[in-house]
């Protein structure tokens, strides 16, 4: 039978928003309905368990009341139908269940399935189950989980060898923002449908996630040609693609210059990586202006690098003419060696900028950014940077990455 997933993802990504809005377009374009689209998402759950866990038959299966819980009542009824041991447990009244939802839990009634309401003995039990179906939320979740549902996902998450497939999204997870709620539960495996949603890959998300698996439902491949995706993923496989072919007669003054600004006293190691990560990337030429106490050990076992002590920034002005690229920041430092150097660089012509760590700190600190004549800048924050230039706290940062990244390239 042919697969229904891949773990080969897309590589665009998109809004929980995108999704909901479109879905039921592109479904009824390709002649399906949504109900339809449901069977197959819960298809291909099931034949993912089939396929990866197929001695795990006693499973658990974790409803909430929205089309997510729809997608586990439909990977109850397959997993029913194909021997398995199925226990359906709903964190809301299925009297509240409505539309594609109601229709999945009623296929699983007339199968003789009976849905346990949330309790406490049952929790207490999960030894019993070989495998965990999260159908509590999906797209739609937005926030912090109601208690009764944080409760079982913590306990869900103790049980170190129960593993747990979330459907779709993990539940906790925003799949918009990567925020995640207290208690959000940890996926060995998240099926994803139809599109990639952003909210997978990045941040604290991932930690949630797990492996990630993608299963477009037929509908992914019109869903990307008509919704425009803002977010690109790239792996290695892709970087290498996007880098051009060398050609056999090159030489290395034709395969750019990049000049590495950083490593104060006693602070010789981010240079000296940053230095050497851009050669092994295939820079042509590397130089590095560092404190010259520093010049030994940066140059030390990699004799590629230039490598120049700086006493006086002037003394930058004859390397950045040379580079066509400048990374600054990097073990820089914030005392009067690393502000010198800082200020000077705000006011030199320099085409292309990347701007890491202690660089990041002086531009947080910065009135205004001098940088604005330069062409291209690159910006590389971890979260705790992004908030410090955003005047943000880390946990607003962490609550929408996507945002963050946003605010800040628009500045
Ligand atoms: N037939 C369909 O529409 C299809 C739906 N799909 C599934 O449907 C999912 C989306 O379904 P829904 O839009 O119903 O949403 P969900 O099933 O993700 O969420 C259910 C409900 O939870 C509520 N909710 C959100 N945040 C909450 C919070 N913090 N506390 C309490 N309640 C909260 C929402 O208002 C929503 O009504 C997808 O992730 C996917 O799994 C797929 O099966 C494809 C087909
Ligand atoms: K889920």
């Amino acid at each position: 039978m042919e697969s229904l997933y891949t773990t080969n993802l897309p590589q665009f990504a998109y809004t929980a928003e995108q999704v909901q809005n479109n879905e039921k377009q592109v479904a009824e374009q390709l002649g399906f309905d949504l109900s339809e689209v449901m069977q197959k998402a819960g298809a291909a759950v099931f034949q993912y368990i089939e396929h990866h866990y197929g001695n795990h038959r006693r499973l658990l299966i974790l409803l909430g009341k929205g089309n997510n819980a729809g997608d586990g009542y439909i990977v109850a009824y397959l997993a029913q139908q194909n021997g398995y041991q199925v226990t359906l447990v709903s964190f809301v009244d299925v009297k509240s269940l409505h539309g594609d939802a109601l229709g999945a839990y009623l296929q699983c009634q007339q199968a003789g399935l009976a849905v346990c309401q949330s309790n406490d003995l049952l929790l207490q039990e999960l030894s019993a189950f070989d495998l965990v179906v999260d159908a509590m939320f999906g797209t739609g979740f937005k926030g912090e989980l109601p208690e009764h549902f944080g409760q079982v996902c913590t306990l869900v998450n103790q049980h170190d060898n129960l593993p747990v497939i979330s459907i779709d999204v993990p539940s906790g997870v925003n799949a918009t923002s990567a925020a995640v709620a207290n208690n959000a539960i940890k996926a060995n495996v998240t099926i994803t449908f139809i599109a990639l949603k952003q909210g997978l890959l990045t941040g604290r998300a991932l930690e949630h996630v797990g492996k990630l698996v993608f299963a477009g439902l037929a509908l992914d491949e019109l869903f990307r040609d008509k919704i425009k995706s803002n977010v690109t993923r790239f792996e290695l496989s892709q970087l290498k693609k996007a880098l051009p072919n060398r050609a056999l007669a090159a030489y290395k003054n034709q395969l750019g210059h990049v000049l590495c600004i950083g490593g104060n006293k006693g602070m010789a190691g981010a240079i000296r990586l940053s230095a050497e990560a851009a050669l092994r990337s295939g820079a042509g030429l590397v130089s590095v202006a560092t404190h010259p106490d520093n010049c030994a050990a940066v140059l030390q076992g990699r004799y590629e690098l230039m490598v120049h002590g700086i006493d006086a920034e002037h003394q930058l002005l004859a390397l950045i003419n040379k580079a066509s690229v400048v990374v600054i920041g990097p073990g820089l430092g914030q005392d009067v060696w690393a502000q010198n150097i800082w200020q000077w660089m705000m006011n030199a012509q320099c085409l292309r900028l990347v701007i890491d760590a202690d660089g990041l700190n002086f531009l947080a600190k910065s009135d205004k950014c001098t940088t604005d004549n330069l062409t291209e800048r690159v910006l590389t924050p971890h979260a705790g940077e992004a908030a410090r230039l955003l005047g943000i706290s880390n946990r607003d940062v962490e609550q929408d990455r996507f945002d963050s990244a946003l605010q800040l390239s628009q500045r």
